[in-house]
């Protein structure tokens, strides 16, 4: 079968642009109500009916049929016996990698991860103390991939934070285990795994059932059913962000090889057809050369099937007026991943604000932070770059407030209090400040 990757052809000084930019953006509404109603329904369920909701779902969806729950445990010597099979090659990997992931967390701890307090001269003292949550539910997703990765990326930070329970849950298509992925799940100490996923392993986690204890946080990555339960049990239990199918947006001067740029399009696309690449680009020859290595391409590639739909459905190749312009459509876009593939990167980092992560110069290609750079991978989607942040170690960290009122500062607050107080005609607030006024 021929697959044929087109995506739209957009130029800004198009009279159609704004249109044909809003639909490419938009997500279709009725797959969206379809997705909704169907995590809406499997939500509700799983909180009445616990395992056997989960056990049910997880035949239904990943094929994969167990009698308890319990069957669908991966033991800590599972996970040993899978790192310790692995081929050297991929051990390395998986080690390397995560050394440099744990590199970055213990980095950002230290920038803004540790408490800290000051003292007033009458001796008050003000603070912050920073605690890791107690117990966190951590999706890899499995659907159409296997990650590994994402178990790195979201077990290293919860490790560095200190959280004491690290749950694990990842689907497991057939049952077919992913020792890649089980060995990272030792690699990074993951307390306990399940092999569940989709929207019954996030409702399963924020509800709890009689085998999964119910956490504290759900973090990580999964298509859209994931995000949507996600969305859904926030309230319920805390959420790192919305973290759905991927999305790259690459912003060329046309210096970098246009193979280059055409594999990294592929390389979000492959994940998903809902997945979102988009090249920006000033010079109309180089995206016709970007184009035709898409044609060139996509045939050696074996996901041909979902980089051709997610390209022609949601991607985008889009023809600005200069790079100006260029850092002004990606900030309305706000991507997860944003590749600015120039000679010159830094000269134009200072005009992009809303991004996931962004990726300088024609040698850093996306996959690599996917991997291996160090920064986490998980990260916002959907526009929410506009507010949310990348994964972290902030996100298994909870803050209290520290307040130690001297006898000295109590002569001075106490007086500013209880005047506000009896301004909000709150009296017993009024005189507890002021009992303690000499
Ligand atoms: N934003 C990020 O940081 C980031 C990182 C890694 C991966 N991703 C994204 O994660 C996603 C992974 O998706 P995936 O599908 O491979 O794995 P997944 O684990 O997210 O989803 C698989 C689950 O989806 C559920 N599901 C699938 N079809 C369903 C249906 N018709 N009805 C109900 N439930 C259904 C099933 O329960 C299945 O177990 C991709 O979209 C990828 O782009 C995002
Ligand atoms: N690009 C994904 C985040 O959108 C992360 C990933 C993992 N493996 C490969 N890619
Ligand atoms: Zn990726």
């Amino acid at each position: 079968m021929e697959f044929v990757a087109a995506p739209a052809r957009l130029s800004t000084t198009d009279a159609r642009f704004e249109h044909d930019f809003a639909q490419r953006l938009h997500w279709s509404a009725d797959t969206d109500a379809a997705i909704e109603q169907r995590v809406a329904d499997i939500l509700a369920d799983v909180q009445k009916r616990g395992d056997a909701a989960v056990l049910e779902y997880t035949a239904r969806f990943d094929g994969l049929s167990a009698e308890s729950m319990g069957a669908l445990e991966l033991t800590q010597a599972e996970l040993k016996a899978a790192f310790d099979s692995l081929p050297v090659a991929e051990r390395e990997a998986l080690e390397s990698a995560a050394r440099r992931v744990r590199s970055y967390h213990e980095a950002q701890k230290k920038a803004n991860g540790e408490s800290w307090s000051y003292r007033d001269e009458d001796g008050t003292l003000l603070g912050q103390k920073v605690t890791p949550l107690d117990r966190v539910g951590i999706y890899v997703p499995g659907g159409k991939a296997a990650y590994p990765s994402s178990v790195l990326m979201n077990a290293i930070p919860a490790q560095v934070a200190g959280v004491g329970d690290i749950i694990m849950v990842v689907p497991t298509p057939q049952g077919a285990k992913n020792p890649l992925v089980l060995a990272a799940a030792y690699v990074a100490g993951v307390h306990r795994a399940f092999t569940i996923g989709g929207a019954q392993a996030v409702a399963a986690l924020a509800y709890g059932t009689a085998t999964i204890p119910k956490v504290d946080k759900i973090t990580g990555p999964g298509n859209a059913y994931v995000a949507s339960a996600k969305k859904r049990v926030f309230g319920m239990v805390g959420i790192d962000m919305i973290a759905g199918p991927s999305e790259i947006l690459v912003l060329a001067d046309g210096t970098t090889p246009p193979e280059w740029v055409a594999m990294d399009l592929f390389s979000q696309a492959e994940h998903d057809e809902l997945a979102q690449s988009i090249l920006l680009c000033p010079d109309a020859a180089y995206i016709d050369a970007v184009q035709r290595e898409i044609d060139r391409l996509l045939p050696e590639m074996p996901r041909k099937a979902i980089i051709a739909k997610s390209l022609s459905d949601r991607g985008a190749l889009i023809l600005t007026k200069d790079i100006e312009e260029a850092c002004a459509i990606s900030n309305r876009i706000a991507p997860e991943h944003l590749e600015v593939s120039s000679r010159d990167p830094h000269k134009w980092e200072p005009l992009l604000k809303h991004a996931g992560a962004i990726f300088l110069g024609a040698y850093t290609s996306e996959s690599l932070g996917d991997y291996c750079a160090g920064p986490n991978h998980v990260l916002p989607t959907s526009g929410t770059a506009r507010f949310s942040s990348p994964l972290g170690v902030y996100d298994f960290q909870k803050r209290s407030s520290l307040i130690e009122v001297s006898e000295a500062g109590a002569q001075i607050l106490g007086k500013t209090a209880a005047v506000l107080a009896y301004g909000e005609g709150l009296q017993g607030h009024a005189r507890a400040a002021e009992m303690r006024l000499k």
